[in-house]
């Protein structure tokens, strides 16, 4: 991969849902988060080796490989969770907003703001549809009174697709909800924060057909809107429905990446040929 420059210093807050959509047709696919040389080791084991990718507003990138080929340490990288993890270390570079996050100083609590996630079960909080949404926006203040609460609260829902299906059932709990339900109203819950890149990883391995094809709409629309999502999957046909680019993993290393529809009819690297013909799994 070639080396870039670091990307131009943008506003740091991504605008709200609604204006997203005309501001991304504006400025067209620009990069937002680029990491340089990233390796992580997990105590003396290297998990990832030097892993360059860039990733652009507006595009849904799948991340794809082998299992322990290390797509979820990579995902992890990019909200910092990994350091969450005792005696992994994260070297290298991560570019979002023009600063490389990948430093001791910063501020976790807001980048997650900024940087959302979502997870391979679905994990909403043991509270109401309308508590979940409210959360953390609550927690950071950036909402305040009723009206401008049930505002946040639909516009989230809409955008995650589920608000036709609870509207009138708000201050029911989260966890009566179907499990497709249930992570719509995790990605609601990530957008009512107005992230501006969306973590997802595996996010329909414990779903159904139906509520899968439902996610992968939803994590389009989102992407329609200018948000930038990372998708890890193992399922390749979801890879060539739902992204623009893929990424291939292997051993530790990101051994090939390009548009999706390359990616997927004419791959270069041996081992990815390899991957796509179901010669290991
Ligand atoms: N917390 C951890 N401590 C030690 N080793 C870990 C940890 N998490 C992951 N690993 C190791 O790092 C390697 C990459 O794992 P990772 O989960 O990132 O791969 P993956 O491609 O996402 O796999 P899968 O598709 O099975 O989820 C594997 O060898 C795994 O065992």
């Amino acid at each position: 991969m070639t080396q870039e420059k670091p990307l131009a210093e943008k506003g740091n807050r991504a605008p709200a849902v609604a204006s997203r959509a005309e501001a991304s047709a504006r400025e067209g696919a620009e990069p937002l988060l680029r990491t340089c040389d990233v390796t992580v080791t997990y105590d003396t084991f290297e998990a990832l080796h030097k892993t360059s990718l860039t990733f652009e507003k507006g595009q849904v990138t799948a991340l794809i490989g082998p299992s322990g080929c290390g797509k979820s340490t990579f995902l992890r990288c990019l909200n910092l969770m990994n350091r969450e993890i005792p005696k992994c270390k994260v070297g290298g570079s991560i570019d979002y907003h023009g600063r490389d996050i990948n430093t001791r100083s910063e501020n976790l609590f807001e980048l997650r703001k900024s940087i959302g996630m979502v997870f391979q079960q679905p994990t909403p909080f043991r509270k109401s549809i309308r508590d979940n949404i409210l959360f953390a926006p609550k927690r950071h203040g950036l909402v305040k009174g009723k009206d401008e609460c049930d505002a946040l609260v639909e516009e989230a829902l809409r955008a995650g697709a589920l608000w036709d299906e609870v509207k009138d059932k708000l201050d029911q709990s989260a966890h009566a909800l179907s499990g497709g339900q249930q992570q719509r109203l995790c990605i609601a819950r990530t957008l009512a924060m107005h992230p501006d890149v969306v973590l997802f990883d595996e996010p329909c391995s414990a779903l159904d057909p139906i509520s899968t094809f439902s996610v992968e709409e939803t994590i389009r629309e989102i992407a329609q809107t200018g948000i930038c999502a990372i998708i890890v999957t193992h399922n390749m046909e979801q890879a060539t429905r739902v992204s623009d680019r893929t990424a291939f993993f292997y051993v530790g290393d990101m051994v090939e990446t390009g548009p999706t529809k390359q990616i997927f009819s004419a791959p270069k690297d041996q081992r990815l040929q390899d991957y796509l013909t179901g010669r290991f799994g």
